[in-house]
Order: C-alpha cells, then sequence, then structure tokens
C-alpha cells in the first residue's frame, strides 16, 4: 500500500520542471506551494463531504484525489514522503490517549 504511495511521491518528484502543458502535476507545482496546499484543503473537504454522505465509493475516489494533491503539497514544500512516515512509525504502538495526556501543559 505505501508502495503505491512512494511510487506516486517518485513521480510528483519527477515532474518537477516537467512541461505544465503535458502533466497536471507539473502544472500544479508551477503555481507555487500555496496554490497546491489551497488545491489539498479543497479536495480534502470534497473526501468529507462524501464521508458525511456516506457513499462509500466516492468517499474512495475523493480520499485518492486528497492524498494525491497531499503529496503534490509535500513535494512543493519539499518535505519527502519518508519525513511523514516517519512520524507515524515513531507513533506506533502508542495510543492517542496517551500521547495526549503526555503532552506539556500550556
Ligand atoms: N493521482 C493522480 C491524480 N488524482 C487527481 N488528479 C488530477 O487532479 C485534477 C483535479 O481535479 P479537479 O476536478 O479539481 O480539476 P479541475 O476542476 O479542472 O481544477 P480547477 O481548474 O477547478 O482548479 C484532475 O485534473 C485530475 O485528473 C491526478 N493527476 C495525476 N495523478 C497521478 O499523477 C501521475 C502523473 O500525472 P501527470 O503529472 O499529469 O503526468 C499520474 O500518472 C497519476 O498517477
Amino acid at each position: 500500500m505505501s508502495d503505491t504511495l512512494s511510487r506516486l511521491y517518485a513521480t510528483i518528484e519527477s515532474r518537477k520542471g516537467a512541461s505544465p502543458d503535458s502533466s497536471w502535476t507539473a502544472k500544479l507545482l508551477s503555481k507555487g506551494p500555496e496554490k497546491c496546499a489551497e488545491k489539498f484543503g479543497e479536495e480534502a473537504v470534497e473526501a468529507i463531504i462524501e464521508a458525511v454522505r456516506n457513499d462509500p465509493e466516492k468517499l474512495a475516489s475523493e480520499c485518492a484525489d486528497a492524498l494525491y494533491h497531499m503529496l503534490v503539497m509535500l513535494a512543493a514544500r519539499d518535505v519527502p514522503l519518508s519525513a511523514v512516515m516517519d512520524v507515524l512509525e515513531a507513533r506506533e504502538g502508542t495510543s492517542g490517549i496517551a500521547e495526549k495526556a503526555a503532552r506539556p501543559k500550556g
């Protein structure tokens, strides 16, 4: 599963500097990191709408769009997918409830 994401991230990286006429990724990246972030936000909202509507097929499709646009947003800021995976791996085995309780109060 994460192999698919890794391959997709590598494809997105390879589009840096490609022609915006032939690649949607290149077109998006050429608009800058802020636009990429905005686009991710739009796609995330579309996924939320399908989750609320409870349409499993459309939810899966919108989440695929959101994941793709999240990877584009990361690439636009030169944050590798491995950095995200490292954070997730470091959290493995720690309950979210325990993590929240251990946070410094402030
Ligand atoms: N996974 C995706 C993917 N998901 C969604 N999209 C595109 O993201 C776009 C967003 O859809 P929208 O409906 O929001 O587009 P829109 O309404 O025209 O956008 P606006 O003009 O309203 O901003 C569409 O053009 C989709 O085709 C994707 N484009 C590319 N990929 C992957 O990226 C690879 C490289 O793609 P290119 O960079 O185009 O070669 C592909 O082989 C795929 O694996």
